[in-house]
C-alpha cells in the first residue's frame, strides 16, 4: 500500500486540533517537538510539520497528498485547490476594518485608502467586485496595528472573538468571508495513494459524526412512551429495554449537539427521568 503525505501546521492554531483528530482516528505519529516530518505506526502515513501559507504550494506540487489547512488559506493561496472535508475546528472570518470612531456606510470609504492585510488576493478580489480603488499593503503580521502607526487606514484580518480588533480601537465592517479548518487534497494525488485517503476520509467522517453527537439514556414511564419517542431521532430508531421495576423503560439514543438541549427540555417536559449524556467516541453510519 503507498504512503499518505499529510502537512499539517508546524506551530500555531491549528497544529493541536490537527494532531488531535488524527489521534482520534486511531493513528499513532511520534510527534516530537524538534520533528519536521514523523511516520504513523499504524496506518500509512507521513505527516509534514508545515508553515501553514506554505502548504497550498506544497499540495500544488504533489510534494504533499492531503493537508489540513484553513479554508482562508486556500481562498488566498489555493484556488485551484479543493477540499474534501470540512474539520470543523478553527472556525473564524477574514474582514475588512477600520477606526473604530470612522463613519462607515458602505466599500466607497475606501476609494483612494491604504488597507493593510496578510490577505491581499481576497482583498482586491473584494474591492474589485465593489469596483473600489484602493491601495492593498501586504504585511505578515501584527496586521491590527497598521492603522495606530500611521501605515493604513484599515485592516484585513482574521477575527474571531474580536477582541483583537477591539483592543486596537477597530471595528469591523466587512466580512469577506469565513473559515475553518479543511482536509486539501493535491491535485496530483496518485490512485494508489486516493485510496489510502478514502480509508483516512472514512475514519475521519466516523470522528466527526461522532463529536458531533451525544449518546443519551433516560428512563420513561411507559404510558409516556410513545410520546418520548417522538423527538427522539436515534441512529435508525431509539433502542427501548424494560426496566427491572414494572411499568417504566429504558430509552437509549443518539441526538445531535446542535439540537441537544432542544429536545433535552422536551423530554423533561413529557415525562423522562434520569437522564445520562455520553460522549461519542466514533461514528459509523
Ligand atoms: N483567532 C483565531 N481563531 C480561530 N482561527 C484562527 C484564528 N487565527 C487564525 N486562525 C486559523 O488558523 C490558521 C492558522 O493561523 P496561525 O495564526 O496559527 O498561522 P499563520 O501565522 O497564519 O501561519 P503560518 O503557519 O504560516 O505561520 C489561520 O489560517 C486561520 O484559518
Ligand atoms: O478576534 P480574535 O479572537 O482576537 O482573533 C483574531 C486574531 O487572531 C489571529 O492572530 P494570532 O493570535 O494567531 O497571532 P498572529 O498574528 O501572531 O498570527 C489573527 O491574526 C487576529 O489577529
Ligand atoms: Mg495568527
Amino acid at each position: 500500500m503507498s504512503t499518505l503525505k499529510m502537512a499539517i501546521q508546524k506551530s500555531g492554531r491549528l497544529n493541536q486540533d490537527s494532531l488531535k483528530i488524527i489521534k482520534d482516528c486511531g493513528i499513532s505519529i511520534d510527534n516530537g517537538k524538534d520533528q519536521l516530518k514523523a511516520s504513523a505506526s499504524n496506518f500509512p502515513l507521513e505527516v509534514f510539520y508545515l508553515r501553514n501559507g506554505d502548504i497550498p504550494q506544497y499540495l500544488r506540487d504533489g510534494v504533499v497528498d492531503v493537508a489540513i489547512i484553513g479554508e482562508n488559506v486556500l481562498i488566498e493561496k489555493g484556488q485551484d485547490i479543493d477540499f474534501v472535508e470540512r474539520l470543523g475546528f478553527s472556525k473564524c472570518k477574514v474582514s475588512l476594518a477600520v477606526p473604530k470612531n470612522e463613519i462607515y456606510t458602505d466599500m466607497s470609504y475606501f476609494e483612494g485608502k491604504k488597507i493593510a492585510t496578510s490577505y491581499p488576493n481576497t482583498v482586491q478580489k473584494y474591492l474589485n467586485a465593489a469596483s473600489v480603488s484602493t491601495n492593498v499593503h501586504l504585511i505578515n503580521g501584527s496586521v491590527e496595528i497598521a492603522p495606530n502607526i500611521g501605515l493604513a487606514d484599515g485592516i484585513c484580518d482574521i477575527v474571531s472573538s474580536g477582541s483583537t480588533l477591539f483592543k486596537n480601537n477597530l471595528k469591523e465592517v466587512e466580512v469577506l468571508l469565513k473559515s475553518e479548518a479543511v482536509l486539501a487534497v493535491s491535485p496530483r494525488i496518485s490512485v494508489e495513494t486516493q485510496k489510502v485517503l478514502d480509508k483516512l476520509q472514512f475514519r475521519i467522517q466516523s470522528v466527526l459524526k461522532g463529536r458531533n453527537s451525544k449518546y443519551v439514556l433516560l428512563n420513561a414511564p411507559n404510558d409516556k412512551l410513545e410520546s418520548i419517542l417522538a423527538v427522539l431521532p436515534g441512529m435508525r430508531s431509539p433502542t427501548v429495554l424494560p426496566l427491572a421495576q414494572e411499568g417504566w423503560s429504558s430509552v437509549h439514543s443518539v441526538i445531535s449537539k446542535n439540537q441537544f438541549w432542544e429536545i433535552i427540555d422536551e423530554l423533561k417536559a413529557k415525562g423522562a427521568e434520569g437522564i445520562l449524556v455520553c460522549p461519542i467516541e466514533k461514528m459509523v453510519l
